[in-house]
């Protein structure tokens, strides 16, 4: 089955959950959705040598969050360039907004294109099983393709799948710094998931794993845009 409506969502979820890993397999089931990671831009960002990516880099090594009108000025820009701003795309948000400032901008842009976000779902995911995700994480960084070597291993230890490149390990992928980013996400996703709620467009789908989560994550569009 496909989607008969347009289809305006925004992925929640603690680092490490799946955002990324839910978003490759929403894609490969729903060929018209479209996806947008606000870690992948920057860390396209980081490795173009930009002034973007010089300011983010600093924050994220650190597991803190690059400040709002940076990120705000940065996606809507992406909006932009990827014509999402109208009624007839349908797209995905990995990422952003992450602050409830950011989501009160997006709704600015989103709701002056008569665009706005249709369906917001929150990745719960017990905190206990998401560290030695990270910890087990390897990453092609120009494509954004995400390994892993208990869940998803590549064929070729170490190199990407598609390309054969060398895979990565992020910067910010330390126990060290993932605690930091784990407690900056419970902190801001508190007012994030209110001001969605209030909106009405709020939902969550709860799973220790991947394989839990995407069937349901899967049945929840098909109900809410498959007819
Ligand atoms: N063990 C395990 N690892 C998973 C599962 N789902 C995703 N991963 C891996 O956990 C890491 C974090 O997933 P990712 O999709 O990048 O999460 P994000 O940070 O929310 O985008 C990656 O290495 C994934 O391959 C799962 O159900 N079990
Ligand atoms: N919307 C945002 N606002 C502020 N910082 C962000 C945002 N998106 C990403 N970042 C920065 O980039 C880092 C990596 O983001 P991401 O790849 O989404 O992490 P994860 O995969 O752990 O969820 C974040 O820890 C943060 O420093």
């Amino acid at each position: 089955m496909s989607l008969v409506r347009p289809l305006r969502l925004l992925l929640l979820g603690a680092p490490g959950s799946g955002k990324g890993t839910q978003t490759s397999r929403l894609l490969k089931q729903f060929p018209l959705i479209q996806s947008l990671s606000s870690g992948d831009i920057l860390r396209s960002q980081i490795a173009a040598g930009t002034d973007v990516g010089k300011l983010a880099s600093s924050y994220i090594k650190n597991g803190q969050l690059v400040p709002d009108a940076t990120m705000v000025s940065l996606i809507s820009n992406q909006l932009e360039q990827n014509s999402w701003l109208n009624k007839e795309t349908s797209w995905l948000l990995d990422g952003f907004p992450r602050t409830v400032e950011q989501a009160a901008a997006l709704n600015g842009v989103l709701e002056s294109a008569d665009a706005n976000l249709n369906l917001v779902v929150e990745l719960d995911v017990d905190q206990k099983v998401i560290l030695e995700r990270i910890e087990a994480r390897w990453v092609h960084l120009p494509s954004g393709r995400v390994y892993n070597l208990d869940y998803n291993p590549p064929k070729v230890p170490y190199k990407d799948d598609l390309t054969g490149d060398p895979l990565t390990k992020r910067e910010d992928d330390t126990a060290e710094v993932f605690q930091r980013r784990l407690d900056k996400y419970n902190q801001e996703i508190v007012p994030l998931k209110e001001f969605y709620d209030r909106r009405g467009i709020l939902s969550k789908v709860s799973g220790n794993t991947s394989d839990i989560i995407y069937p349901k994550l899967s049945q929840l569009l098909l109900d809410e845009f498959g007819h």
